[in-house]
């Protein structure tokens, strides 16, 4: 018989009795996987299955992430959404609060939309994170940006977007992928960098996770926006 123990807000620690450490977010569209995830009923309660070697997000939080800013009516901006993996974890905590989620390839914006059927609360936004001035008459200030983008300007676009959209005190959450800064420099070089060019614009880093085995070469950084 699974166990369940909330772990954050909307974010669950699930035993499945295997030893292995798994964590899960409440099914909003019941039976509806996203990518292939499990999964699991506990007291006729549904649950995904939050694979951390698919989701940096989820990656982060079994490794340890110290607090969860996105919770229960946290308003979302999600940059590099791709096909709607993390974004759809995302809109389950937050449950019936809006997730605004930016895609700039049309062809996964296909699959990415149709992840979002059913989602009340997932608006997909086909647009570049580099433009957020493209799509400031969809967003409004939020909670919460979380980017994925994997982009050489990763840091550059999250102060951006920050200052048209995140209310003061709120967080950036951000996935640094080294190799698309530079792949010749040291990853350790590269994330001292770019939080670096986040602590002279506006963010406060509270929290820095390495989310190796599940990803080589990511850091998650957290930071809270003092607004500029
Ligand atoms: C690593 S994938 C994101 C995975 C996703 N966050 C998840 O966990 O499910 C990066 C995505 O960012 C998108 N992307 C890259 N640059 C972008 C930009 N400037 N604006 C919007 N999307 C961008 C890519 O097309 C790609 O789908």
């Amino acid at each position: 018989m699974a166990k369940i123990k909330e772990k954050f807000d909307n974010v669950f620690e699930l035993d499945l009795g295997d030893g292995i450490k798994r964590i899960g977010t409440k099914s909003l569209v019941p039976n509806k996987r996203v990518y292939g995830e499990k999964l699991v009923n506990v007291k006729n309660t549904e649950y995904r299955v939050w694979n951390p070697n698919k989701s940096k997000l989820g990656a982060s939080i079994i490794n340890g992430l110290k607090e969860m800013p996105i919770k229960k009516g946290s308003k979302v901006l999600y940059l590099g959404a791709s096909a709607g993996t993390t974004p759809s974890h995302v809109a389950d905590v937050a449950e019936d609060s809006p997730v605004y989620a930016v895609e700039f390839a049309p062809r996964i914006m296909r699959e990415f939309i149709e992840s979002c059927e059913g989602r009340k609360n997932l608006f997909p936004i086909l647009g570049d994170a580099n433009k957020p001035e493209e799509y400031a008459n969809i967003v409004e200030k939020v909670d919460v940006i979380f980017e994925d983008v994997a982009q050489p300007n990763q840091a550059e676009i999250l102060i951006k977007n920050a200052k048209w959209f995140l209310k003061k005190g709120g967080y950036g959450m951000i996935s640094i992928k080294a190799r698309s800064v530079d792949v010749t420099e040291n990853p350790r070089v590269i994330f001292e960098a770019q939080k670096e060019i986040m602590e002279q614009n506006g963010f406060k880093i509270v929290d820095a996770i390495n989310i190796e085995p599940f990803e080589k070469d990511h850091m998650l950084f957290v930071g809270i926006w003092n607004g500029q």
